[in-house]
Order: C-alpha cells, then sequence, then structure tokens
C-alpha cells in the first residue's frame, strides 16, 4: 500500500498536501516559492515539526532552483539572499523548534561554503538545495529508528510482546513528517511487530489534527483504531488498560520539558494518575539544548475563530501576500459556528509537558530516561 506523503519533492517542484482539505478532500498544491511556503505553514495547509521545515527548506530550495534570471552576482549576495529569506520562514511559526534548527543548519553551511576556493553564487545555492534536499531524505530515516526504538522501549517497560493499547494525541505521522511518523511511527512499529492490540487517538481540539488527519492514517494503514473526545480520556484509561501514552513533540528543552500540542499536559497528568507510561517521540531536531527548560519555550496563540468554528474556517482564494496576510474564508461550509457571540477565546496551540510527567523520550538516537536523580540529560539523544 502506498504510503500516505504530505510532501511530493523533485528538483525544482514541491507539492503538498493541503491538510485544511483532509480528510473530505486530498489535494496537491504547489510550492513553488517562499513566500507560498511561508503561508503554507502559518496557515495550516502543512503543519506537524518536522514537516513544516522540510516545507520551509524546500521551499527555498525550489524558488533558487527555478530563478534563473535573477541569480545573485556574488557568492556573498547568494549567501545573504538564502539567510535573509530563512530568516523569513523562521517567523512563520513559533513553537516547533526543528524549523529554526533548519534554517540555523542551512546557514551555517551556506556560510562554510563561501570559505571554499574558487566559491561561485551558483555553488552556494547548489550546496543549499542539496542539503535541503538531504533533510528530507534524513527525516524518514530517523522516523522509522524511533519507530524501532520505541516500541522495543514500550514492549519491555510493561512486558508485553502482545495485547498492547496505546493513545495518542494530535497527528504525528506521514502528513506531520517527511513519512512515517513519530508517535505514530512506533505505533505502526508496535503494529508490524504485532505487538499492537488497539491504537486510540483523540480529536484533539480545537483543529481535530486527531480526527482529521490521525484518525485517516490510522483507518488509511488498517491499525485497529478508535476515535475519542478528548474529554474522554481519563474514562478510556481507567476501562481499557492503556500501556501507553504516545505523543510527539515540537520543541523538547535541556531538561525534558516537552512543548506538543495543546491538551498533551492534561494527558500527561491522567497518565501518572492511573500508572500509564508517558511516552514522547521526536527526532532531534526538536531537542532544543539552548532552552533550558519549558519555561523559555514560546508557545504560539492561534486566531479565536479555530475555538468558535468546527472544523475551522478553509484558506481559499489565497493568493501569497507581501504583507504575510491569510485570507480565511469564514463562509466556507465547514466553518460551522458552534459558540455564544461575544464570548472570549484562549487558544494556545501548544502547552509544556514537565519532565517530572514523562518517562521516556525517543528520538532517532535511542531512548534518553531520567538519570538515578530523576532527570533527563537531552544531551543524551545526541549521542548514537
Ligand atoms: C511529528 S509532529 C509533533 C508535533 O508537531 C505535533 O504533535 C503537533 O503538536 C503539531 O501541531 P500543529 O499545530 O498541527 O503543527
Amino acid at each position: 500500500m502506498a504510503t500516505l506523503l504530505a510532501i511530493k519533492y523533485a528538483r525544482g517542484s514541491l507539492e503538498i498536501l493541503d491538510q485544511l482539505l483532509l480528510p473530505h478532500q486530498s489535494v496537491y498544491i504547489p510550492v513553488n516559492d517562499v513566500l507560498t511556503g511561508w503561508q503554507a505553514i502559518r496557515s495550516m495547509q502543512v503543519r506537524g515539526a518536522p514537516a513544516i521545515a522540510i516545507v520551509a527548506a524546500l521551499s527555498l530550495a525550489v524558488e533558487l532552483n527555478n530563478a534563473f534570471d535573477t541569480a545573485p552576482a556574488t557568492p556573498q549576495s547568494a549567501v545573504e539572499l538564502i539567510h535573509e529569506k530563512l530568516d523569513y520562514l523562521v517567523t512563520s511559526r513559533p513553537t516547533a523548534v526543528n524549523l529554526a534548527d533548519a534554517a540555523g543548519k542551512l546557514k551555517a553551511l551556506t556560510q562554510n561554503v563561501l570559505a571554499a576556493n574558487e566559491v561561485t553564487p551558483d555553488l552556494v545555492v547548489k550546496a543549499y538545495i542539496e542539503a535541503a534536499e538531504l533533510m528530507l531524505l534524513k527525516d524518514v530515516e530517523d522516523n522509522k529508528a524511533i519507530g524501532r526504538h520505541g516500541a522495543e522501549w514500550i514492549t519491555n517497560a510493561v512486558g508485553k510482546t502482545s495485547g498492547i493499547r496505546v493513545l495518542t494525541h494530535c497527528n504525528t505521522g506521514s502528513l506531520a513528517t517527511a513519512s512515517y511518523g513519530t508517535a505514530l511511527g512506533i505505533i505502526r512499529s508496535l503494529h508490524a511487530n504485532a505487538s499492537l492490540d488497539h491504537a486510540y487517538c483523540t480529536e484533539t481540539r480545537p483543529y481535530n489534527q486527531g480526527s482529521r488527519l490521525t484518525a485517516y492514517e490510522l483507518v488509511y494503514e488498517q491499525i485497529p483504531a478508535t476515535l475519542i473526545t478528548d474529554n474522554m480520556a481519563a474514562a478510556l484509561m481507567s476501562q481499557q488498560g492503556l500501556a501507553a501514552v504516545i505523543v510527539g513533540a515540537d520543541r523538547v528543552a535541556a531538561n525534558g520539558d516537552t512543548a506538543n500540542k495543546i491538551g498533551t499536559y492534561q494527558l500527561a497528568i491522567l497518565a501518572k494518575f492511573f500508572g500509564v507510561k508517558f511516552v514522547v517521540a521526536a527526532p532531534t531536531t526538536s531537542v532544543d539544548l539552548y532552552t533550558k527548560n519549558g519555561e523559555g519555550i514560546k508557545i504560539e496563540q492561534r486566531p479565536g475563530w479555530e475555538v468558535l468554528v468546527v472544523s475551522g474556517p478553509t484558506v481559499t482564494n489565497n493568493p501569497a501576500k507581501e504583507s504575510g496576510e491569510v485570507v480565511v474564508d469564514v463562509t466556507d461550509i465547514r466553518s460551522v459556528k458552534q459558540a455564544a457571540n461575544g464570548i472570549g477565546v484562549f487558544n494556545p496551540s501548544f502547552d509544556v509537558t514537565p519532565a517530572a510527567l514523562i518517562d521516556a523520550i525517543v528520538t532517532e538516537n535511542g531512548v534518553v530516561e531520567k538519570n538515578a536523580d530523576g532527570i533527563f540529560a537531552m544531551e543524551g539523544a545526541f549521542k548514537a
């Protein structure tokens, strides 16, 4: 069976699956430049920490590849142009560190190319494009490794190789990454090993990444699965004997505090209460050693209409605008208003789960657990 692909890329061409239309329609839209990439990320046409970073990097790769007529005059100006565009892309969404991490690595790489002998603007551009393309390939490999490590850790931790039931939140699958997925990658691995009995996924209000995307992926992959609303988690844990809650991450601080989709924190508290393992799955590109703990993580506040409507307005007739303004069509048929007029709205897109509530953090290099003092040392995640 073909895997779902959020990102279709060949040199000079990038298309993304418009996630605002899922699960009703599967429509790929072209992303030929940085401005369109920025808008696709801000408007959630593509979302999920790794996918955002890859689409941002590749949108610039396509723009540079196709801009034959406007190639920079000097290697220095090529580097400056690339850095300026990357800085702009980083402003699209603030919480997931993968985007800033990718931009930082690509800036350092192009800066290093400048130091080489006989460098030309073309060489700078070529080095950038090749590095961005590698990020796409590496993410798939990393996710498969996360899947293997996480499945092994969970089966060992609960002492069972079959009959395992898990709960996941938000979307962390093929649609949130280059392919395979992080938390959903672990569920995929458990299923492939015949260890999984059942996967539960939350709706993940207000944006419904769970019911719209994770449920879609689970059905597509024929993994036995059930959808719950976010407020059913305690009832589920009290009745269904879960082995683990498995979630992704948008940013893991140096002490293991983890920013992830709003609602993750309350699931971690419930997991602690019910003695269910709480597992975070993320590539090392989500680990931010420069941020000491969760207090330093900037949480994106999303527009109030996402809470006031079901499913949310779609982005239609949305030409890229220099101002970066995103045009939403609130009269769209899927925008069913469900709240009293005049009510205020609190809509943080993410929350921070304290490290104390987390049992394991799985990266492509293995599993980080707390040391004897009960502390995660996330530097360890960078050692294979
Ligand atoms: C592998 S994706 C991990 C996280 O990015 C995911 O759980 C999440 O919080 C996504 O948020 P989103 O707002 O949909 O981009």
